[in-house]
């Protein structure tokens, strides 16, 4: 359905938790965020009462993400309730794949078709520091899973930080040789920002990457399934690619597609802005279809042309944390 400047909004991004298992030093503070109380959050009945009007308005893509989706129980089975709406045509996953491995087969089997990834860096000491508790080798593990259970095309997300070393690119250049994976980096979005040391930009990690590649030139990629605002390129001869996601550098707000629905219930019309649509509160009062219908064209209608983080003026206080958006 149409949303202000002609943008088609068809995407849906769904946090269903803001709980997490590492606490990312550009997506939380280091004391961690406060949690959200479990009666604040949105059953996974209330959320899918909620795709089923909203696909009737036009929703057909949905990505599940949070904090760590993974730590919340019954994501298969939710699932396969969206499956069964039959309504959307692509559901996707955002994860640090940590807690993947034992749960990918099934979420395969439910309906996920697909997952990305998040991994900045290959390097032990480098990962615990930016993840302050995660470990390399528990995600490392979770790409594999998603690759065996046929997660296609499995996409890592790698936010561009100090911590990103030639090293790494190497590291990404192999796998794209061996695995049709996709790799994306990054602009850091100083959201809540702790203040990480700033890596290199789109630029550079593109010199590096024709460096490791042995001084090939990167070409525009073919289609890679998705709904999101990467650029894809690729080296002659790989099966994977590479993609740039750059929403400081060179902002893709003209064509933003999605809406987000944070864990407790508030429809967001735009990540980087901080108003948001109430539909618990009508959801748990008894709203009609209808009624929900009008919130979610509300919040379609409140998109705003772009973001302000290129802005002179400076950022506008944030109330949320990525965490608590979903990215
Ligand atoms: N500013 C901005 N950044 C976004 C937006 N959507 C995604 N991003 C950034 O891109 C990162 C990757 O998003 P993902 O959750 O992997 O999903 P995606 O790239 O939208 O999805 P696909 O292309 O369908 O795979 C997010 O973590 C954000 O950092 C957006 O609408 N605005
Ligand atoms: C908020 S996380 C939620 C899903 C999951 N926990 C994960 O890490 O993939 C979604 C994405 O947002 C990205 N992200 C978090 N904070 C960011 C920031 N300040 N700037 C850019 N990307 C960020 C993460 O790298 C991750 O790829
Ligand atoms: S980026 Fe993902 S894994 Fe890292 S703290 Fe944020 S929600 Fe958790
Ligand atoms: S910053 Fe806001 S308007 Fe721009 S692409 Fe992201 S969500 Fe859409």
């Amino acid at each position: 359905m149409p949303g202000h400047y002609k943008r088609v909004v068809n995407y849906l991004r769904i946090s269903v938790t803001d709980r997490c298992n590492f606490r990312c030093v550009y997506c939380m503070p280091p004391q961690g965020a406060k949690w959200l109380d479990h009666k604040e959050i949105l059953t996974y009945e209330e959320i899918l009462r909620l795709i089923t009007v909203f696909g009737r308005e036009g929703i057909t893509k949905i990505r599940l993400t949070g904090g760590e989706p993974l730590v919340r129980a019954g994501l298969a089975d939710f699932i396969r309730g969206i499956k069964e709406i039959g309504i959307i045509d692509d559901i996707s996953l955002t994860t640090n794949g940590s807690l993947l491995p034992p749960l990918a087969q099934a979420l395969k089997a439910a309906g996920l078709h697909r997952v990305n990834i998040s991994l900045d860096t290959v390097n032990p000491a480098s990962f615990s520091r930016i993840t302050t508790c995660g470990r390399l080798e528990d995600t490392l593990r979770g790409i594999e899973s998603a690759l065996a259970a046929e997660l296609h095309p499995v996409k890592l997300n790698v936010v561009m930080t100090d911590a990103l070393q030639e090293t790494d690119l190497a590291y990404f250049n192999k796998l794209v040789y061996r695995h049709p994976i996709a790799v994306r980096f990054i602009e850091y979005m100083p959201i809540g920002g702790n203040g990480i040391g700033s890596g290199a930009d789109t630029a550079a990690v593109k010199r590096l990457l024709s460096t490791v590649a042995g001084s090939q030139t990167l070409g525009p990629a073919g289609n890679i399934k998705g709904n999101g605002p990467a650029k894809y390129y690729q080296f002659p001869r790989t099966r994977g690619t590479f993609g740039f996601i750059t929403p400081l550098s060179d902002h893709f707000c003209g064509e933003c597609n999605r809406l987000r629905l944070t864990a407790d219930g508030m429809l967001r019309p735009c990540l980087l802005a901080n108003r948001e649509v109430d539909v618990k509160t009508p959801l748990r009062s008894g709203a009609s279809d209808r009624e929900l219908a009008m919130l979610f064209h509300e919040a379609v209608k409140a998109k705003p042309q772009g973001h302000s983080l290129c802005r002179a003026s400076g950022y506008p206080d944030f109330k949320r944390r990525m965490s608590q958006i979903g990215g």
